[in-house]
């Protein structure tokens, strides 16, 4: 009620009404404003720059007016604004004008198109260059050329880290898999990757991604097992504010959205909820979402690459995978090969990450060839995720700059040590000696050579471990 009163006292006073006293009412207030006012008309030309905008620039009025602004101000973007009728909201901008002393400062400008109905008449621009305005404009303008440059870095640091030609393989199996991956890169189809637990399928989605289209948009990893159920729908689309209690004001974008123009990726999908399953296939199939609590619809482009490590064939069978969304998503399928069918493949890992390792911490640690035999004797349930792991503790109990028995966890030895030692030639005998020194050796080590610890670990007094030290000519160090 009082709104409206006042609307009505303003439209209706006497001096608002006069046009002559409005102008006057709005010359003063360009004339004591501490920021820069620069008017143009729709072609470009100045008709009005007040008074602190011509201090700052040291120009006098009468050389201004009527003049094209880019004549004044070199790189002056005002004219822009009149063609276009976009408007720059406080941007940081390098002043080019004249001789003043405040060339080449920065400034923070907005620009906005004057409009009568659909036709822009005339552009105005608002120019900060107050003490702090400068300071800020500087320091902005730093910043930003700090992020221009980690951008830049990132860039060449993920496309390197994630580029088909850092991934390790030149075994068969794999050279296959790298094969369609490079074909689904260059098509926009949705990938399935399938694989067990550690085989790579996160490395392949990455690799697929920045060797496609999209790699400029970002790729955003879901991982379907690690989101509550409950939760999924609203991290997958995002929600609308006020849609629950403690949701964030303003709501939030989903992953969808944020991946847009570039790629999501579906870690885990077996482990997606039917419930959840159903709508994802709506999105897919609209190309468009909802948020949770709104009823908006927001058009999203991505591609979708999924990965899982279960059998989603079964799971269609037994109805704990909806087959339509099977179908959508397995267009393109990359079957990652387990470790155990590419060890031919083991020794490159090793030595890759043996030279990561060793750039790393400036060291020069080596394997030797039992232990890397023994490690390609073993299953790798774990896949190349184990075998980095077996690496990076090894690594970490080396004495000398070599990897031995020694240093391979128990799990891998008990299962592989045997086909190792058993050489031609040896006697039963000398293979229980091998065997026996090995253990020796191995408890001695991880003991620090102190016999009566080793002695009592393995439960034998501490004169028959001397014993055995000299009959096997076990090395005790220092
Ligand atoms: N070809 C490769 N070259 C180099 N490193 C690789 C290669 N494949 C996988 N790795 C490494 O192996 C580890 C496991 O890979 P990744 O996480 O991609 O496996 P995954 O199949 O997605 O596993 P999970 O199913 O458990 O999520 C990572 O450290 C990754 O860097």
């Amino acid at each position: 009620m009082e709104n409206n009163k006042a609307i009505e006292t303003h439209s209706e006073n006497p001096t608002w009404n006069n046009l002559h006293d409005r102008i006057l009412i709005y010359e003063k207030i360009l004339e004591i404003s501490d920021d820069g006012f620069l008017i143009v008309d729709r072609d470009g030309t100045i008709i009005e720059m007040n008074k602190a905008y011509l201090e700052f620039l040291e120009l006098k009025k009468q050389n201004v007016i009527g003049r094209h602004v880019t004549d004044v101000i070199l790189n002056s973007k005002l004219g822009e604004i009149t063609k276009s009728g976009r408007e720059d909201v406080n941007v940081v901008h390098k002043l080019a004008s004249g001789q003043s002393p405040n060339k080449d400062k920065y400034v923070i400008v907005t620009r906005a198109p004057v409009s009568d109905g659909n036709k822009v008449i005339a552009a105005v621009g608002q120019i900060k260059f107050t003490r702090n305005a400068l300071d800020i404009a500087a320091k902005l303008k730093a910043m930003d050329d700090e992020v221009q440059y980690y951008r830049k870095e990132l860039e060449r640091f993920v496309g390197s880290k994630y580029s088909f030609q850092s991934m390790i393989g030149e075994s068969a199996p794999f050279n296959e898999a790298i094969r369609i991956a490079k074909k689904a890169a260059k098509s926009d189809m949705s990938v399935l990757l399938t694989g067990e637990t550690g085989t790579g399928k996160e490395v392949f989605a990455n690799a697929i991604h920045y060797d496609s289209e999209r790699k400029n948009r970002p790729i955003i990893r879901i991982n379907c097992a690690a989101i509550p159920a409950e939760l999924m729908e609203s991290e997958l689309f995002g929600y609308a504010e006020g849609s629950f209690t403690g949701a964030v004001k303003g709501g939030k974008k989903g992953k969808f959205e944020l991946a847009n123009g570039g790629t999501v990726f579906l870690d885990e999908i077996g482990d997606m909820p039917l419930t959840m399953q159903a709508k994802l296939l709506r999105v897919l199939q609209e190309k468009e979402l909802e948020k949770v609590g709104s009823s908006e619809t927001i058009p999203v482009d991505v591609r979708i690459i999924s990965a899982t490590n279960q059998n989603l064939e079964d799971m269609v069978r037994n109805g704990t995978f909806r087959e339509d969304l099977y179908y959508r998503l397995n267009v393109i399928r990359v079957e990652i090969p387990p470790l155990r069918v590419r060890m031919d493949d083991i020794e490159l890992f090793v030595e890759a990450f043996l030279a990561d390792l060793n750039e790393k911490y400036d060291t020069d640690v080596s394997i030797s060839e039992d232990a890397l035999k023994v490690l390609k004797q073993y299953k790798w349930p774990g896949n190349i995720r184990e075998l980095k792991n077996v690496i990076d503790r090894s690594y970490s109990l080396v004495d000398d700059s070599i990897i031995t028995f020694s240093q391979l966890p128990k799990t891998i030895l008990v299962k592989n040590r045997l086909p190792v030692l058993m050489k031609a030639g040896k006697t039963l005998p000398d293979l229980v000696d091998d065997f026996e020194k090995e253990i020796l050796i191995s408890y001695l080590e991880k003991n620090s050579y102190n016999c009566v610890k080793t002695a009592e670990e393995l439960g034998i007094h501490r004169a028959t471990l001397y014993n055995k030290i000299e009959k096997l000519n076990i090395k005790i160090r220092d």
